[in-house]
C-alpha cells in the first residue's frame, strides 16, 4: 500500500552539454523518488536507442500519458514486473518507440520512490541489510578523443584511481588533488593551455597522447607520495572512435600515425607496463572481440581490460565476452540497456563469472545521484564518474553521504 504509485511527472531539462534530457517524478502512497537521464558521445553501437524521433518532445506529448496510465496503481516495489511493462508498451526490441532514456529514468525513479515509501535510501532497499561496501572512484583528470577538441589526445579518457584509500573521502580528495597537479604539469608543458575542460571535467591539454601519459603518471607518483597513499593511472582508450572501418585500422591523428589490431596489441601492452596502468577500457573497436581477447590473455592478471562500448550493459553479449574471455571487467552504464532490472541482470551475470563491474555515468549527466546509490548496492568494487564538476560531484559527495550512514564501511575488494 505505502508503494503504491499514484502519479508520475516527466519534465525536459538540461544536461551537461547544454542538450535537453528527461527527469521524472514517482509519487507513491507514502514516497516519492526523481531520477533523470544522461545521455553519451562516444556511444556503442548495440547501445538501446535513448529517445524516439521526435526527442523528450515527443516523450512529452506522446509517451508520458501512455506510461502514466499503466504505472498509476502498480506497486513501485515491484520493480520487475514495471520494468516489464515500460518494455511492453515500447513493443521494440531496442527501445526505439518510447526511448531507452525513458525507460531508465522512470526505473529508477521508480525504484527511488519504493525505497523512500519505506524510508529507506536506494543503495540499502535494493542491497540489502549487508552490504557496506563503497566503491574505488575512477576519476577522469583529462579529455581527449570525442570528449574533447581537436587538439587534444586522440586517447578519451586519463583515468586516476586511488587504490591505497582506506576511505571514499581520501578517495575523492586524491583524485581532486591530482587534477590540480596536472593543471600545473600541462601548463609547465603547453603554452597554449587556457584551463579548458572536456564533457567529463577534466582538463584538455594540447598535447601528444605519449605526453599526456608522461605527465598522469607523474601526477599519480608525486600526488601519490605526498598524500602516502597508492594513486594509479587508467585510461579510457574509446577505441570504436579510432577505428576506420574502410582502413581497418586504429588512426591516432594526433600522432599522425595509424595501427592494425596487431599493432594495437603491442601499443596498448607497451602503455600498460611502461605506466603501470590499473585499468584500460575500451582498447579495442566494439567489433574487435579478438583483439580484446588476446590483450586480455597477455596483460589480464597485472590490469583491468575494462568492456564498454564492446558489451553496452548487455547481458547477453557479456554471455559471449565471457565465453571468449574477451576482458575481466565491464562498464554498467543503466541507460546503455534501458531498465534497472536489465542492469542488474548484466551485473548478476558478471559478478558470478568473475567479471569485475564498473558502474560508470556518461558524458553527458545531470546532478542524479542514482549511480553513486546503484554502485553501492550491487557492491561494485569501482565506479567512474569524474574528479571533478557540479554534476560529477553529485555522485562522489553522494558516497561520502552513504558512507556515513553504513554501520561498518569498507572499501570494496577486487581481488
Ligand atoms: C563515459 C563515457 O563516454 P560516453 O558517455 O560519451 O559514452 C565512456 O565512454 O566511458
Ligand atoms: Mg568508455
Amino acid at each position: 500500500m505505502d508503494s503504491v504509485i499514484e502519479d508520475v511527472r516527466v519534465r525536459k531539462i538540461l544536461d551537461s552539454r547544454g542538450n535537453s534530457t528527461l527527469e521524472v517524478d514517482i509519487l507513491t502512497w507514502n514516497g516519492f523518488g526523481r531520477a533523470a537521464a544522461p545521455s553519451g558521445a562516444s556511444t556503442g553501437t548495440r547501445e538501446v536507442v535513448s529517445f524516439p524521433e521526435g526527442g523528450v518532445d515527443r516523450v512529452l506529448s506522446e509517451v508520458e500519458d501512455v506510461i502514466s496510465s499503466e504505472l498509476i496503481g502498480m506497486d513501485a516495489e515491484d520493480l520487475e514486473d514495471i520494468d516489464l511493462v515500460l518494455k511492453e508498451i515500447d513493443g521494440t526490441d531496442n527501445y526505439s518507440a518510447i526511448g531507452g532514456n525513458t525507460a531508465v529514468a522512470v526505473s529508477m525513479a521508480v525504484a527511488k520512490a519504493a525505497a523512500a515509501s519505506y524510508n529507506l535510501p536506494l543503495y540499502r532497499f535494493l542491497g540489502g541489510n549487508f552490504i557496506n561496501e563503497i566503491p574505488y572512484p575512477l576519476g577522469n583528470v583529462m579529455n581527449g578523443g570525442a570528449h574533447a577538441g581537436v587538439h587534444a589526445p586522440d586517447i578519451q579518457e586519463f583515468l586516476v584511481i586511488p587504490t591505497g584509500a582506506s576511505n571514499i573521502s581520501e578517495a575523492v580528495f586524491a583524485n581532486a588533488a591530482v587534477s590540480k597537479k596536472l593543471k600545473e604539469l600541462i601548463q609547465n608543458k603547453d603554452s597554449r593551455f587556457t584551463g579548458g575542460k572536456g564533457d567529463e571535467g577534466g582538463w584538455i591539454p594540447n598535447i601528444t597522447n605519449v605526453a599526456a601519459l608522461e605527465i598522469q603518471s607523474q601526477a599519480c607518483e608525486e600526488v601519490g607520495d605526498e598524500l602516502g597513499i597508492s594513486i594509479k593511472p587508467g585510461l579510457d582508450m574509446a577505441a570504436s572512435e579510432l577505428w576506420d572501418s574502410d582502413k581497418e585500422r586504429y588512426v591516432y591523428a594526433q600522432d599522425n600515425v595509424s595501427k592494425d589490431t596487431g599493432e594495437q596489441i603491442e601499443f596498448v601492452k607497451d602503455i600498460i607496463e611502461t605506466y603501470g596502468m590499473f585499468y584500460v577500457e575500451d582498447p579495442f573497436d566494439e567489433s574487435d572481440f579478438d583483439g580484446f581477447t588476446q590483450l586480455n590473455s597477455i596483460v589480464g592478471d597485472k590490469c583491468l581490460i575494462c568492456g564498454d562500448d564492446i558489451f553496452v550493459t548487455n547481458k547477453d553479449i557479456l554471455a559471449e565476452g565471457i565465453e571468449k574471455k574477451a576482458a575481466n571487467a565491464l562498464i554498467i552504464k543503466p541507460n546503455q540497456i534501458g531498465s534497472l532490472s536489465e542492469t542488474y541482470a548484466t551485473v548478476k551475470l558478471a559478478k558470478t563469472n568473475d567479471i569485475i563491474p564498473v558502474v560508470s555515468h556518461r558524458s553527458g549527466e545531470t546532478t542524479d545521484e542514482t549511480i553513486a546509490h546503484l554502485s553501492v548496492a550491487f557492491s561494485a568494487p569501482f565506479i567512474k564518474t569524474g574528479a571533478l564538476g557540479g554534476e560529477r560531484i553529485a555522485k562522489l559527495n553522494e558516497l561520502i553521504r552513504i558512507e556515513e550512514e553504513l554501520s561498518n564501511p569498507t572499501m570494496a575488494k577486487w581481488d
